[in-house]
């Protein structure tokens, strides 16, 4: 099916007209994107029918294919929570690691390290949240408490050598509290950098927010932390991923997470949609002549291959696109 309906050239012609006349007002735009794809994790772990783990690990085999520097691989939860993620070990062991290409795993709790470490994790993230109900929901505790889960996996990471990435979920708003103010954001996230996280990926987990609230909410934060440590993450569910991604940039973010076909959701952040589609990141930031060497072609063919093994429609526009051409 996927060789029927692909037109490879025409796409490429389409992005070559784009980036020849898209080159003027760079402004404060970083010259240099990392893309974090997050798709075979938070893409898949919302997925009702279980995707078989070979499934997973040619997707992620796929995506290794295309200049990704970072995919984030599966995550050490439990699965009686995410019955999805539980063949992380497979998974993790299964997948042909590419030399420069990072790997994280999610822990939720040193279970989850050990787990991670023992399957050959180099790198794993912690998540927390602005929103004390999310964190509730999402993890069984308070955000107290899950920086006290989060301070042995700190430590025993620190004596590994092993980088761990931090998450704040809930920065533009809660499924469960509504608004959070930035300053939770900020806090938050200044604790999760303080503590040792190289990272800090700020995530807006239903999608709510608009350019307007991601300007406010990373100017607090990047009074607390590094702009060169931050990361955001933005879900579609209102359309304003790419609009929120691009304010960011402007703001001088230069660490972008994403999902291949725009997969992706949360099982504790009812009606939260697919993350930003890594094909459309990679299209917009193409056009803005702003390196992230990742190859499009390669990427539509890994969103081809997983929508099929989904039977369901990309949620990227620019495959939705390149198929019409
Ligand atoms: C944190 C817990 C474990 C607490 O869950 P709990 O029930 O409080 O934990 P527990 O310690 O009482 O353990 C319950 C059972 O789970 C087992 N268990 C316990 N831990 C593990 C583990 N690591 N691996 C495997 N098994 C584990 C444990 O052994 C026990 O098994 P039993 O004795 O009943 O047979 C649970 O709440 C959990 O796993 N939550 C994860 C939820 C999740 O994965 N959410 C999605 C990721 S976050 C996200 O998507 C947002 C993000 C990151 O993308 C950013 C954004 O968009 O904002």
């Amino acid at each position: 099916m996927a060789t029927m309906r692909r037109a490879l050239p025409g796409r490429l012609v389409g992005l070559a007209s784009l980036r020849a006349v898209s080159t003027s007002s760079m402004g404060t735009f970083p010259k240099q994107v990392k893309i974090v794809e997050v798709g075979p994790r938070d893409g898949l772990q919302n997925e009702k029918n279980i995707v078989p783990t070979p499934v997973k690990i040619k997707l992620i085999d796929m995506l290794s294919e295309t200049g990704l520097p970072v995919i984030e691989a599966t995550s050490f939860v439990s699965p009686k929570w995410v019955p999805q993620m539980a063949d992380h070990t497979e998974v993790l062991k299964g997948i042909k690691k590419f030399p420069g290409i990072n790997y994280p795993v999610l822990t939720p709790n040193f279970k989850g390290f050990e787990a991670a470490v023992a399957a050959g994790a180099k790198e794993v993230s912690i998540f927390g949240a602005a929103s004390e109900l999310f964190t509730r929901k999402n993890i069984n505790s308070s955000i107290e408490e899950s920086f006290q889960r989060y301070d042995s996996i700190m430590k025993a990471a620190q004596a590994k050598g092993i980088l761990v990435r931090g998450y704040v979920s809930c920065a533009l708003g809660c499924p469960y509290e509504g608004k959070i103010s930035p300053a939770k954001v900020a806090e938050v996230a200044k604790r999760m950098y303080s503590m040792g996280c190289y990272e800090i990926s700020l995530g807006d987990t239903i999608g709510v927010g608009t350019p307007g609230a991601m300007r406010d909410m990373l100017t607090a934060v990047m009074h607390e932390v590094p702009l060169a440590a931050l990361a955001v993450h933005c879900h579609d569910t209102y359309g304003q991923a790419l609009a929120n991604t691009l304010m960011a940039l402007q703001m001088g973010v230069s660490v972008v997470d994403s999902s291949v076909a725009g997969l992706g959701g949360c099982p504790y952040a009812r009606g939260a949609s697919g993350n930003l589609a890594t094909e459309d990141l990679v299209y917009m930031l193409s056009g803005l002549g702003i390196h992230m060497g990742v190859n499009l072609q390669k990427l539509l063919e890994a969103g081809d291959f997983i929508c099929q093994a989904l039977n369901r429609k990309t949620n990227s526009k620019v495959a939705q696109a390149s198929c019409k051409l």
